[in-house]
């Protein structure tokens, strides 16, 4: 029987997401994070394949707003909710879902693709390129020490009930987006992700917390949430305090969260995993070493409009290069365009005949979109080629970034 593609109605979503998670290998999701992303669907974006009644195959994007370099937040669609049946794999349904999405992508006028894969192999093909990593840290807390910078002692800090706590969190959070590329401006309910707490997420440690640290004024400037985990043995304690998100609008704000999780009794460690790859944290600490920092591929980027991409970031310097664009699954972004950027860092993006100055493909444009890896970095490994002297450094210093690109969050 041929198969099916069509896009989801409201009330299939119970089966298509039955079906999405036996893709996933068949554990089933608590029902308060199932009820989440059921009302997170967008079922007019959400594409089901169908073999008989059978749902073989799932695809779904949102509507983001992405937080790119210079401020602007740039339409972008969330690839989320892949997977196709372990009966159906490898024979074409991924590509296929692939193919329509990003037609639809381009009629709606949606510059940018993005998407946390479930194992980084996978949509390299399809044009995408790694672009942020996320750094996760287990600090050994009984032999690191934090340095804390003027200002730390003067914030209060009040534990609160998170639900309650979220008005002031979330305005820390909506005024760090523009600060930092990567991040997603919050749709409706999307809040909600960061206080889902059933049992099925602690990992062993306790229900969510949340201590926030304000200003003599009462000002919210940063929070933290927070699961302590107990653990006992002969000699005693072992706790482990595990951190769920930690924002903060100054440096103060962010030592003195950092200093409360340090300092939490019975603990013997802290450990983040989400936290960006140039995290203060990192600078706070006596040793850096027994902080064990590790980093992991995030955010995977994908230009689905080039002219477009290109011109909705600004450029770190003047830029004036002709690339020579590889982009089989998208070909419409193929072939040679001008980058130009003013001193003021704003860019045009045109067809031009004119000879090439460098060589890539769309996944290095998407790797260094959002100014965390540069195209000299790229180069090294010869995937992008130099073809006038001096170009590669030229473009590789106008992409790249101050502060690195950081998505706090799955989806
Ligand atoms: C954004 C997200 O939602 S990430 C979640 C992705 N989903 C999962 O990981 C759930 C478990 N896995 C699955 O459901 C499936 O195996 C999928 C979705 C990863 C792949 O679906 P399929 O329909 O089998 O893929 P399809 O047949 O279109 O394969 C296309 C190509 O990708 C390759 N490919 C497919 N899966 C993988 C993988 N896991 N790793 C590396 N390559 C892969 C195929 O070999 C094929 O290569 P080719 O073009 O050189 O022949």
């Amino acid at each position: 029987m041929a198969l099916e593609t069509r896009v989801l109605q409201a009330d299939e979503w119970d089966v298509w997401y039955d079906h999405l998670e036996l893709a996933f290998g068949g554990v089933p999701e608590s029902s308060e994070e199932r009820d989440l992303y059921k009302s997170l669907t967008e079922h007019e974006r959400s594409l089901a394949v169908w073999d008989g009644d059978t749902c073989v195959g799932s695809a779904g994007a949102f509507s983001f707003r992405l937080s790119v370099p210079g401020g602007a937040l740039v339409p972008a669609a969330g690839v989320t909710m892949v997977g196709v049946a372990p009966t159906h794999r490898r024979r074409g349904v991924l590509t296929s879902l692939m193919r329509r999405q990003m037609d639809d992508f381009r009629a709606g006028g949606e510059p940018l693709a993005v998407l946390t894969a479930s194992e980084p192999a996978i949509y390299g093909r399809f044009g995408y390129g790694t672009g942020t990593y996320s750094l996760a840290v287990d600090i050994d807390t009984t032999r690191v020490r934090l340095s804390v910078p003027p200002g730390t002692d003067e914030l209060r800090l009040r534990l609160v009930d998170p639900e309650k706590a979220l008005p002031e969190c979330e305005r820390v959070y909506a005024e760090l987006v523009s600060r930092r590329p990567g991040m997603t401006a919050r749709q409706p309910l999307w809040e909600r992700l960061a206080l889902l707490d059933p049992p099925s997420m602690r990992a062993g440690g306790s229900p969510l917390k949340c201590v926030v640290a304000e200003r003599e004024d009462g000002a919210v400037v940063g929070y933290a949430r927070y699961r302590v985990k107990a653990d006992w043995d002969l000699t005693g304690s072992e706790g482990k305090v595990l951190v769920n998100d930690l924002d903060a609008l100054d440096p103060a704000a962010e030592a003195a969260l950092w200093r409360y999780l340090f300092e939490i009794d019975l603990t013997w460690s802290v450990r983040a995993t989400k936290r960006p790859v140039d995290d203060p944290v990192l600078h706070l600490v006596s040793d850096v070493r027994r902080a064990r920092p590790m980093t992991r591929d995030s955010l995977h980027v994908r230009l689905v409009d080039l002219p477009a991409a290109l011109e909705a970031r600004t450029y770190g310097a003047p830029l004036d290069v002709v690339v020579e664009v590889e982009d089989t699954f998208c070909p419409w972004n193929e072939g040679r365009w001008r980058l130009s950027a003013d001193a003021k860092g704003e860019a045009r993006c045109v067809r031009t005949a004119d000879p090439a100055d460098l060589e890539l493909s769309v996944r290095e444009l998407g790797s260094a979109y959002l100014g965390g890896i540069t195209l000299t970095s790229l180069a090294a490994a010869g995937r992008v080629r130099e073809l006038r002297a001096g170009a590669l450094t030229e473009a590789s210093r106008a992409f790249a970034g101050d502060v690195a690109p950081w998505l706090p969050h799955g989806f």
